[in-house]
């Protein structure tokens, strides 16, 4: 392609980072890229996502490519709301970092070894109520900002620990400040977390196959259609209190050759009045080519567990 490629993203070291990965990935088959900075509402409100709204992160991109202003918008998959955007196609998911989230806390501690009462930050409701579910006693301080604004918290002593996805810290280079990856059986990440989405206008095939062609991973993109899918079905949106995990895994089928299989795990947990926690847990296993029905048909399971009820009052 002779054209000059504007890939469009957000201002922040994990956005650029992010958007660093995708033009090389584009530069390495010929084509010419330049970079676009938009500003989102996300980057200049430090209000509670909740209180912002749907897309703060992604819907300023979005305008972007339908004026015509950039041709790339380089997203995180787990901020980008369920429903699709007229004129504007998903055209690659990218290979997925680590999906899981992960802890900094001061003195190399784990979330086992701090003591009750210890201050944890999190701003996401998803997050909040997985800790509280511990047990643990721990004070969990709703905080916002970029990484490194919550890592210095941590630093500077006004927090004991915070928790953060581990695909952010690896993009910017900081994985080596985890105390501990949290294992998903404790800490079901968002749906998509760690997943990059690249959209592109759906009249610009040009583009479209580029990035099909040059970005997108096949089981990456199994993996977040049937957590996505989960996602949707229950109704909610990214910032639900609702966690997703799809893996692809080897199983035997019944000639005993070894096929792949998606294992998906999900889970709605909302923190009551009474300081407890209302959490359903449920998983599915289906042929690989069945994500988004193995997505819909374990919400359909969380929902018979009460997931409705339970997530009603906190959408
Ligand atoms: N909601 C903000 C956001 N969007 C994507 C990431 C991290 C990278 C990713 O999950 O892909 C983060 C920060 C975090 O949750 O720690």
């Amino acid at each position: 392609m002779t054209r000059v490629i504007r890939i469009g993203t957000r201002g922040s070291k994990l956005a650029l980072a992010q958007t660093g990965i995708v033009a090389d990935t584009l530069r390495a088959t010929g084509a010419e890229v330049e970079l676009v900075t938009v500003t989102t509402p996300g980057d200049l409100s430090s209000a509670p996502i909740s209180q912002i709204g749907v897309g703060v992160f992604t819907s300023a991109l979005r305008e972007a490519l339908l004026r015509n202003e950039i041709d790339v918008a380089v997203h995180s998959y787990k901020d980008l709301p369920t429903a699709p955007e007229d004129g504007l196609v998903l055209a690659a998911v990218p290979p997925r970092e680590d999906p899981r989230d992960a802890l900094i806390a001061r003195d190399g501690l784990t979330l086992g070894e701090l003591p009750p009462g210890a201050k944890v930050g999190t701003g996401a409701a998803r997050r909040m109520a997985q800790l509280r579910a511990l047990g643990l006693g721990l004070e969990i301080v709703p905080i916002r900002g970029n990484i490194d604004t919550r890592m210095r918290k941590v630093t500077d002593g006004e927090l004991d620990a915070v928790v953060l996805a581990r695909a952010g810290l690896a993009r910017v280079g900081r994985v080596d400040e985890i105390t501990e990856t949290l294992d998903p059986i404790q800490m079901l990440p968002a749906p998509a977390q760690g997943a990059l989405a690249l959209e592109c206008r759906a009249a610009d095939v040009d583009v479209e196959h580029l990035l099909a062609s040059a970005a997108d991973d096949e089981s990456t993109r199994v993996a977040v259609t049937a957590e996505r899918a989960l996602l949707a079905a229950l109704e909610a949106g990214c910032s639900a209190p609702v966690g997703a995990l799809a893996e692809i895994v080897e199983d035997l089928d019944d000639e005993g050759a070894v096929v792949e299989r998606i294992s998906l795990r999900g889970t709605a947990a909302v923190e009551g009045e009474n300081g407890g926690v209302d959490m359903v847990r449920a998983s599915a296993i289906a042929g690989i080519g069945e994500a988004e029905k193995l997505g819909r048909e374990l919400a359909a399971e969380l929902l018979d567990l009460g997931a409705g009820e339970l997530l009603g009052p906190a959408l």
